[in-house]
């Protein structure tokens, strides 16, 4: 089985959490492209859901499946966000922010009331950081903010070059919220939750790749099967 069909598995089991009524954030990427359309199907068949796109990526496949979409300021809670992740650890703390999504992903996950992670279990690691901690930044300062980010990493013990993301085009990659993203490659972030609140803190950093507490499940596929693993 190819890495898409596992990432399309884990997406059908996600699926089966979602009920009839439920207000659903919709991740970005390849794997939560797999759950948008599989919800399509679902929609198309009469299941009643509405959604909240993480991505404007996301908002156009919705359209297109015919998924009724609302907005944060039109409904008070999310009942469940489902979204992939770049990495994920045992206390299902995350990395996040690989496909440039992470400010509406993080947003629409901490208004959901539960976020499943669906993924390929070759995300799985005992530590986060082996994938590079994508940070969505101001770009008025970028230098001013990198080095606060810098001072960051040292009293949180990790160390390692940045760069500022491009495009496929060569040109800096803007997100949707029209922010850059700096790539931190940091190797092991031995405290995630201790570096979060420190780059939450820095003025230029509009917010950080580094999912804390938010997925209350992952969905992994793997060669031997799924296999669910719940946060404790
Ligand atoms: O955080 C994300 C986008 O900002 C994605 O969820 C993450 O990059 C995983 O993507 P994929 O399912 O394509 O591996």
């Amino acid at each position: 089985m190819d890495m898409d069909q596992l990432k399309r598995q884990a997406a059908a089991r996600a699926l089966e959490h979602v009920r009839d009524g439920m207000k659903l954030g919709l991740g970005t990427g390849s794997t939560a492209k797999h759950f948008v359309e599989l919800l399509g199907e679902k929609v198309a068949g009469g299941m009643k859901v509405v959604g909240v796109p993480t991505s404007e990526a996301t908002r156009a496949q919705a359209e297109a499946c015919r998924i009724p979409l609302t907005t944060l300021d039109a409904i008070d809670r999310l009942d469940l966000t489902v979204d992939g992740a770049d990495e994920l650890d045992p206390a299902l703390n995350l990395i996040k922010g690989g496909g440039g999504a992470l400010l509406r992903e993080k947003i629409v996950a901490a208004a959901s009331d539960r976020m499943i992670v669906i993924a390929d279990d070759t995300k799985w690691v005992d530590v986060l950081g082996r994938f590079p901690l994508p940070v969505e930044v101001i770009p008025f300062g970028l230098a001013a903010t990198q080095r606060a980010m810098a001072t960051a990493f040292a009293q949180s013990g990790v160390s390692g070059q940045m760069g500022l993301r491009k495009g496929r085009d060569g040109h800096v990659f803007v997100t949707d919220g029209g922010h850059w993203i700096v790539d931190a490659h940091l190797g092991r972030i031995t405290d995630a939750p201790h570096l979060a609140g420190l780059l939450s803190l820095i003025p230029g950093v509009v917010e950080h790749g580094l999912f804390i507490g938010l997925a209350s499940i992952a969905v992994l596929a793997g060669a031997q099967g799924i296999r669910v693993v719940e946060r404790r």
